[in-house]
């Protein structure tokens, strides 16, 4: 929503599939039944040989993605020490000089990776930092996954020189959440009422993303206020890790804002909009935002999982109701992507030369790491 533009008091504001929308805030007679808190699932049985442990926690996966977009995931395959470890490379990684971290700007990567410096996020001069990694072949470290071919540009970008011990407690970290964040849309699968391996298939190569956000102290004390817009993710879930500082809200059918703090060593996971197209609307992507007032930095470090690049995704055929229509237009994952990094980044050199050469339409994520074929 632009600044300065007018407002309705008594309605929520916010992007969802990439388009501005809003929702008007229901109170008395008028109020929907909905969620006021987000479920907490234990996964300890995750990993459990017995396909009926694992339905089981599809159940309630199924129901809190159903009835919330949202739900808390406590004691997952994620090592605690690796949790208690990340946060500290983080806020060093922020700490650093300003000209250390503008070595790796974002506008140096083709895929807008590594550092996003402050930016106005709204009128009272709130700022936030970023970094973001991904899929990139190019890297020893992703090689288990896949390799690159031969000449390919490499997309991400790390403080080597200046902080060598960053990339490796987020490849470690990395390497975790990977096979996690695959493990569970199996259970999404299950849940879906499906073959456990049924969406295995759209998530051979996924396109993965940690953007770690750096949300500083505000210099004067003032009411809590929106650091980060009221959105819905785009991708098939997301992972969150929050520090111990509390912000993230829900916002639930009632267009009312639901907390959902950190609880340590646990995950907010939610779907994004590619599982609401799958699912023709059935497990709606949930709009959130960040809203605080803050007297001690916040970190919190998304891992957004989607399908592999050449995917088209649209509402999944099996899990139509007879005679019920698909409402979802089909989308190219790896198209949707490079408009998502880029579209949004009009001056970023990458964008310019997209813009130049080709249509939108025309965008494939493979140009990304071989513009040649661009020419
Ligand atoms: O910082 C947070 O807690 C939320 C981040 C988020 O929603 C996002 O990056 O999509
Ligand atoms: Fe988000």
């Amino acid at each position: 929503m632009a600044e300065g533009t007018e407002r309705d008091p008594g309605r929520v504001y916010y992007v969802a599939g990439g388009f501005p929308q809003s929702r008007p805030i229901l109170t008395g007679p008028d109020a929907k039944e909905t969620f006021d808190k987000i479920p907490i699932i234990d996964f300890a049985n995750l990993l459990f040989p017995s396909l009926e442990a694992r339905q089981k926690l599809a159940k309630e996966v199924g129901h809190a993605a159903e009835h919330v977009g949202f739900f808390y995931a406590i004691n997952t395959p994620v090592s605690n020490t690796k949790i208690d470890t990340i946060f500290d490379v983080i806020a060093r990684f922020f700490q650093q000089p300003e000209e250390d971290k503008l070595q790796i700007e974002c506008t140096k990567s083709n895929a807008a990776k590594g550092f996003m410096p402050a930016q106005q996020t709204g009128p009272h001069g709130v700022v936030r930092e970023s970094f973001s990694m991904g899929n990139d072949y190019t890297e020893p470290e992703q090689k288990e996954i896949s390799t690159a071919k031969e000449g390919a540009v490499s997309l991400n970008q790390w403080p080597d020189e200046t902080l060598p011990e960053f990339r490796k407690a987020i490849y470690a970290y990395y390497h975790e959440m990977y096979p996690f964040a695959k493990k569970l849309v199996q259970i999404f699968a299950l849940a879906l009422g499906l073959p456990e391996y049924a969406l295995d298939q759209y998530c051979c190569l996924p396109l993965t993303d940690i953007t770690m956000q750096y949300y500083p102290v505000q210099s004067h004390k003032t009411e809590p206020m929106e650091l980060l817009f009221p959105h819905a993710d785009f991708g098939t879930l997301t992972l969150l890790l929050q520090n111990d500082v509390a912000g993230l809200e829900v916002l639930n059918a009632n267009g009312i804002w639901i907390p959902a703090p950190p609880i340590p060593h646990s995950f907010v996971v939610n779907t994004g909009n590619y599982v609401e197209a799958w699912t023709n609307g059935r497990w709606p992507a949930t709009v959130h935002r960040v809203h605080a007032s803050l007297d001690k930095p916040r970190f919190s470090l998304p891992f957004f999982l989607s399908p592999s690049c050449d995917v088209v995704l649209s509402p999944l055929q099996e899990l139509l109701k007879e005679n019920e229509t698909p409402r979802y237009e089909e989308q190219n994952i790896g198209q949707r992507h490079v408009k998502a990094m880029l579209g949004t980044r009009p001056s970023h050199p990458m964008t310019k030369r997209l813009r130049e050469a080709l249509k939108e339409e025309d965008w494939r994520y493979e140009i990304l790491s071989e513009p040649s074929l661009l020419a």
